[in-house]
């Protein structure tokens, strides 16, 4: 399987930036697209916008310099004759065509300004009786250095020498129908003369179904794998007295929607088992995620155990540090607070309670799991990682002495069928309702030359009484000009609205003076705060329901859509305004038009994903994408469907097929499977 290739050194090291590192990966190294020399066009049939093969004889070459240097050749057959120009040639051109040469020309036919010619056709030299080919001819990725001919050497020596045996049991295969793996191979590579060039680009063909669904399949059992293997570690079981969540629940001025409640149960059970749990929370922005993860650690608390929750920015860490306290600490509940940011005399008390287990809850950062910190009795971990879909985190937290349990929450739904993909190695659970009495945000599209206007309505809705926001733009490039922006910003808008209290909070300011500036917007002691986009996740003010968002057009989908999240969390109706700038480019244009027609983070995302392809949706590096070469889990649905029924049934019907698959298809990939 991993047998090497026999090539020299430098040949390979340019194989390798082929991904091409065994002679199975040259079999698995399928055509780009493929050329038809399987017959003759005459030239009296070649139409313009048509790939041809024409072969006749050179009856005249010239260099021409007008109106560049160029080389014109005719080239005639028994039907008529056809122009062929070269406006980069060599030496080696010349010689070929010269007058009486005979010659195969292969190219697209197109219609010029003296007739139908080939511009820089493949020409091959012809000796009396050279064939045509009896396949199309496969076009492979290639690199210089690295040739077609050498490729297709090589490609064809492997596919003659491996067996390529299937790893897929018989009844697999006739269930799903699929190809055995060998047919469908030689199918690509070697495609039999009834096989047209667009029947084989189609995805639907069996050979690239039996592909498609194998990767799929490798990337399943991949993920049951490290599923079970992580249920094979011992966890705390938490099973809660309900003392704890019961006073949290009458204290609560609502009821749990019935999403939260479905949510929790299925919480609670993980949480009673002996093996970690690890469950994604998905909800959409302000469906009560919080709740439900104090909840959680109420459980593991009444449990005996301590619980934490890790934001990954100071400011998120900091809103559920005030709300959890706040909700927590009237029922006896010790909670701490742990940043980097920390005194360093605080920092170290916070670690003492944590060690001593006087804390029940911790909330911060990612300092929350940093070297010197060593919980007492650690029974579950909150990770709120928001839209940012960071697997490193929790890594990290299962090095923490025995395995806790952990619960991820993330307000960036991902579609079914990518989590279904990606995902598959943890349990997801779904809040799919808002609480009761939330009003629509209404969103709004106003080019910034209209801004003036905007003032007016911040003023009209601070008026009665409620809040509003003022986002800053993102400036990429440089975060001082961000910073240089915001504080204008904030002085123009003092000065324009002088009987309003406005704020400012950036990223740059001191953990403490942030803080201390969103209480004071909380306790509306600031009406208008003006922001960069720190305020992207987190922050729950209901009292606010005006979100200004400037060059809208630079921001992403989850972005924007977490950021008009930030309003509509109260009874009142609120309203978001996003300021663009024009020109408008395609995606701007594409991304502005779904995040005002969708209030749905499920359809946002959805959208998202269609603009912008899984790859860049999950960020490459960790979503495990360069697993997938050939499936596209969107499109290739039923299939993954498929993958995902039968791996299981392999792991325990066929483990030795199942081991096989795997070799093949993951050897050298391993490390983009550890989640
Ligand atoms: N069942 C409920 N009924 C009424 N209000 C609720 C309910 N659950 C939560 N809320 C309130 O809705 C608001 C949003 O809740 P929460 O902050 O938990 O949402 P979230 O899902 O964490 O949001 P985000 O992802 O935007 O941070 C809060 O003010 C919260 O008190």
């Amino acid at each position: 399987m991993t047998a090497p290739i026999s090539a020299p050194p430098t040949t390979l090291k340019k194989l390798a930036k082929l991904g091409i590192h065994s002679r199975f990966d040259l079999v698995l190294h399928l055509p780009l697209r493929y050329e038809d020399e399987t017959h003759l066009t005459q030239i009296r049939d070649a139409r313009a916008g048509t790939p041809v093969v024409v072969e006749g004889t050179i009856t005249d070459a010239q260099v021409q310099w007008k109106p560049r240097k160029q080389l014109i050749a005719t080239l005639e057959d028994d039907t008529g004759q056809l122009q062929l120009r070269f406006l980069h040639f060599y030496p080696n051109h010349i010689k070929q065509l010269s007058k009486g040469a005979r010659i195969r020309a292969l190219g697209e036919i197109r219609h010029g300004f003296h007739g139908d010619e080939l511009v820089h056709p493949k020409v091959r030299e012809v000796v009396d009786g050279t064939p045509l080919a009896d396949h199309l001819t496969p076009v492979y990725p290639a690199l210089q250095g690295i040739t077609q001919p050498m490729l297709r050497r090589l490609v064809s020596q492997s596919l003659d020498d491996l067996i390529l045996a299937d790893t897929l049991p018989d009844a697999l295969r006739d269930s799903l129908h699929l190809l055995p793996f060998r047919d469908a191979i030689m199918t690509l590579h070697r495609p039999p003369p009834s096989l047209s060039v667009t029947q084989l680009s189609d995805g639907a063909l069996p050979a690239w179904q039996r592909l498609k669904f194998d990767e799929l399949l490798a990337q399943q059992l991949s993920m049951r794998l490290a599923y079970r293997a992580r249920r094979a570690h011992n966890a705390p079981v938490l099973t809660g007295t309900g003392t704890l969540t019961r006073a949290f629940l009458a204290q609560l001025p609502f009821s749990l929607t019935r999403a939260q409640a479905r949510v929790m149960a299925e919480i609670s059970h993980d949480l009673a088992e002996s093996h970690p749990m690890h469950r994604l929370l998905q909800g959409d922005v302000g469906s009560g995620k919080t709740v439900v993860a104090a909840l959680a650690a109420l459980t593991a608390i009444e449990a005996g155990y301590q619980a934490a929750l890790m934001a990954p920015t100071e400011i998120l860490a900091e809103q559920h540090h005030l709300k959890l306290a706040a909700w927590l600490e009237p029922l006896g509940v010790h909670v701490t607070w742990l940043t980097g940011s920390l005194k360093k005399s605080h920092k170290q008390a916070a670690i003492a309670d944590i060690a001593a287990g006087v804390t029940r809850l911790a909330v911060g950062t990612h300092a929350l799991f940093q070297d010197d910190v060593a919980f007492e009795r650690l029974g579950l971990a909150i990770i709120d990682e928001q839209h940012r879909f960071g697997v490193g985190q929790r890594l990290a937290l299962t090095d923490k002495g025995a395995a806790p349990h952990q619960l991820t929450m993330s307000a960036t739904p991902i579609p079914r069928t990518l989590a279904m993909s990606y995902y598959a190695d943890l349990d997801v659970s779904v809040i799919d309702e808002l609480p009761p009495g939330r009003t629509p945000i209404t969103t709004k599209l106003i080019s910034t030359a209209r801004r003036g206007e905007v003032v007016g309505a911040i003023r009209a809705e601070i008026a009665q009484g409620r809040q509003a926001y003022w986002v800053c733009p993102l400036i990429e490039e440089s975060e001082t000009l961000e910073l240089q922006n915001a504080v204008a910003t904030f002085e123009a808008l003092q000065q324009t609205l002088p009987e309003l209290r406005v704020g400012l909070v950036h990223g740059r300011m001191k953990a403490d003076d942030k803080a201390a500036m969103m209480a004071a917007f909380q306790a509306n002691e600031v009406q208008l705060l003006v922001a960069t986009t720190v305020i992207e996740v987190g922050v729950d003010v209901p009292n606010a329901t005006l979100m200004v968002i400037e060059h809208a057009e630079r921001m992403g989908l989850a972005q924007l859509h977490q950021l008009r999240g930030r309003v509509g969390r109260g009874a009142h109706a609120s309203r978001c305004v996003l300021l663009f700038e024009e020109p408008l480019s395609e995606l701007a244009k594409a991304r502005l038009k779904v995040i005002y027609q969708h209030t749905d983070g499920f359809e946002i995302s959805r959208q998202d994903l269609l603009i912008r392809g899984p790859g860049e949706f999950l960020g490459a590096r960790q979503s495990g994408a360069p697993l997938l070469r050939f499936a596209d889990p969107e499109q290739d649905d039923a299939l993954l469907e498929a993958a995902k029924d039968w791996a299981p049934r392999l792991l325990s019907d066929y483990p030795e097929y199942a081991e096989r698959h795997l070799a093949r298809w993951l050897s050298g990939r391993e490390q983009f499977l550890k989640a």
